[in-house]
């Protein structure tokens, strides 16, 4: 076994599953630290510079500090594309990977105009202004959020307008219309807080991630009353939704009067987008 990588093995393997270090081990070694990866496949060794050393060490020393090799990396994959983040924003998930492969396939017109509903990365807003819509607008009251999502809409050559807004408080909400309204909006419940990974909940923003026990579907009434106004006759509201409240979700947006609501499951089976027509 090549010795950088059974390092990295030995440092890591008591707070890692063996499936999670594979991938750890490859991606330090190749995509950070500049090795190839035939040569970590075939055992070969090879001896790392002392500032390569001395970045693994501080690759390593993060890594059992629970940070997410993301944000370390300061990148995450999404759709293919490299999306830049940092604490600060959520790093983006593959199931909302599958929401934004869902508009993607049911709507061909691609002049429709999108709104993305706390847009954090720029993911999925940037990912449907690189699949040809022409017109797509993201809102998110957070700067940190808007500053990563500027900048990857720039890197990455898509043409999304950011806006920052608080979707609970602005009321200067214009009089511009949708035939899309997206949004993954927090969605974890306080109560779920003792579930979750520490890598998650050590680092990732509060803001992206929670809202209260006592009204978890917030986001998704605020949205949908405004989508009353902002939505064209035929628009539609496509939601990410905590897998615990499909059924709950649906039932709010059939008494606002959205029509042909539907829940769909993610890759893992899990109730996880809902949508409906206005
Ligand atoms: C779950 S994250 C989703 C980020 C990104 N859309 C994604 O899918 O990876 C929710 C986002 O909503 C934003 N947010 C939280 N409260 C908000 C509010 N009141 N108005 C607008 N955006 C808000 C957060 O800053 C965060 O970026």
């Amino acid at each position: 076994m090549n010795r950088v990588s059974a390092y990295i093995r030995q440092s890591l393997q008591d707070l890692y599953p063996p499936q999670e270090l594979k991938s750890l081990v490859m991606m330090i070694c190749c995509d950070m630290l500049g090795m190839d990866a035939l040569d970590i496949y075939l055992g070969k060794d090879i001896n790392l510079s002392e500032s390569k050393q001395h970045e693994l060490e501080n690759i390593l020393l993060r890594l059992r500090k629970n940070e997410p090799i993301q944000y370390i990396r300061g990148v995450a994959s999404f759709l293919g594309r490299p999306f830049q983040v940092a604490p600060g924003v959520l790093i983006p998930r593959p199931e909302t990977a599958e929401l934004v492969e869902l508009i993607i396939s049911e709507n061909k017109n691609r002049f429709i105009r999108i709104l993305d509903v706390g847009t954090g990365s720029g993911c999925i807003a940037v990912s449907l202004s690189l699949e040809g819509y022409k017109d797509v607008v993201a809102w998110d009251i957070s700067d940190d959020a808007l500053a990563i999502a500027r900048t990857n809409n720039e890197v990455l050559g898509a043409n999304v307008l950011f806006e920052k807004k608080d979707v609970f408080a602005d009321q200067s909400i214009g009089s511009a219309k949708f035939d899309i309204i997206v949004s993954n909006p927090p969605y974890v419940t306080e109560a779920e807080r003792e579930e979750m990974e520490l890598n998650v909940l050590d680092w990732e923003p509060e803001l992206a991630l929670f809202v209260s026990d006592n009204d978890p579907l917030c986001f998704y009434r605020c949205i949908a009353i405004l989508g009353r106004e902002l939505l064209t006759g035929e628009g539609q509201l496509y939601f990410e939704i905590n897998r615990a409240y499909g059924v709950e979700t649906v039932s709010m947006l059939t008494d606002l009067g959205y029509r042909n609501p539907r829940i769909i499951k993610d890759i893992s089976g899990n109730d996880r987008i809902v949508t409906a027509y206005k």
